[in-house]
């Protein structure tokens, strides 16, 4: 086994005529490049391989992966792309709204700022290429920043982990910072609570239930150490606060389980569908776990989640957006790139 890169890239050119800049590297998630089987499936293959996300000796897990889940999934998930798919662009919600944060800070910032620019950790752009793009354009200092509002080892860390593999092919690094997770951090808090308001202003009716749906996580990452369970409560004691609501008044749940073992509960869909037989038939769902819009809040809640709770005869269902490419999210990115930046800009 070897512990060093065989081959090192040679610095780029541009390196030596513009050094001394200093480049931001914003990161969400990922997405397929086509709701096309194919796409779909390289993307999930990425997605699923990656052995922090999926804790289960490979030996085991590839030949299911790629055996029956990536012949199955890739039809449901196409189909769930394409309900949601950002036709003008042809690209995802996701790619759309990282994109136009990422416009938007350069418009936010100073012309002398930091030079902004955005990646995907699966899929396209990669980490690697525009780790390798600030670099050509003379930053030798990089903050990345893992758009994720929670830390967890599934998401944050595998960020970070992409990040310095890139480096690792390099004879001359950037020097590196990552920006850390921001689940209280009070302009996210205080965008969410504007989010809520705005959100609910134009009901009929306030509705009688606001319920939090974050992202779920197998337990037995949280048993071994993932904190993420407790910066989501951080985020709602924070909101809650704020609000002046109580947890009962604003519960928190998890979406999205995959796999049979068990996840974070309460479960979004088991909590939802069994509200109209409690007297509860108006709810707002808000997903403080995502910085933007993508297909597990469009379509898992804003679409599935809701025939469910129709189904199960709800009468209205309000999904509060994420903070996406507001003036909001774009002032607690300025302050938080700002906050990480000391000493270097
Ligand atoms: C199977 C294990 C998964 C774990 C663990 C997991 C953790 C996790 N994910 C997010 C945020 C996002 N996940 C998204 C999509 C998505 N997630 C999984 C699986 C796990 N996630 C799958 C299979 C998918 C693909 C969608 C599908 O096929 O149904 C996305 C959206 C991507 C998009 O393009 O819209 C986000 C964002 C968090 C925050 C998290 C743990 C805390
Ligand atoms: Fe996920
Ligand atoms: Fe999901």
């Amino acid at each position: 086994m070897t512990h060093h890169p065989l081959s090192l890239r040679p610095a780029p050119a541009a390196h030596s005529r513009a050094a001394g800049q200093v480049g931001v590297l914003l990161v969400n998630l990922g997405t397929p490049d086509s709701t096309r089987y194919g796409d779909v499936r390289r993307y999930l293959s990425e997605f699923l391989s990656d052995r922090r996300v999926i804790e289960v000796n490979p030996w085991l897990w590839q030949p299911l992966l790629q055996g029956v889940i990536l012949t199955t999934r890739p039809f449901r998930s196409g189909a769930a792309y394409r309900r949601i798919w950002n036709e003008a662009a042809d690209e995802s919600p996701l790619r759309t709204y990282t994109r136009a944060q990422a416009e938007l800070l350069r418009q936010a910032l100073p012309a002398n700022g930091p030079r902004i620019d955005w990646a995907m950790r699966y899929g396209r752009p990669s980490i690697a290429s525009r780790l390798e793009a600030l670099q050509a354009a003379g930053c030798d200092r990089i903050l990345v920043v893992p758009l994720y509002p929670q830390y967890s080892a599934t998401t944050t860390a595998t960020v970070n982990d992409a990040a310095f593999r890139a480096l690792m092919t390099m004879r001359r690094q950037p020097a590196l910072r990552i920006a850390p997770s921001f689940p209280d951090h009070p302009l996210y808090i205080e965008g969410l609570a504007r989010s809520i308001r705005a959100g609910l202003a134009g009901l009929e009716r306030p509705p009688e239930l606001l319920l939090a749906s974050f992202h779920g996580l197998p337990r037995r990452y949280v048993k071994a150490g993932d904190p993420y369970p407790a910066e989501c409560n951080r985020t709602m004691l924070a909101l809650r606060r704020r609000l002046g609501m109580t947890a009962r008044e604003f519960p928190m749940t998890f979406q999205s389980r995959f796999g049979r073992e068990r996840w974070l509960e309460p479960y979004t869909d088991e909590r939802v569908t069994a509200l109209p037989r409690r007297g509860i038939r108006r709810i707002a769902v808000i997903t403080p776990g995502f910085l933007a819009d993508c297909i597990e809040t469009l379509d898992e809640i804003g679409h599935e989640l809701r025939q469910e709770f129709m189904a199960a005869g709800g009468e209205e269902f309000t999904l509060i957006p994420c903070l996406n490419d507001t003036p909001d999210a774009i002032h607690l990115l300025r302050a938080i790139i700002g906050q990480e930046l000391a000493g270097w800009a």
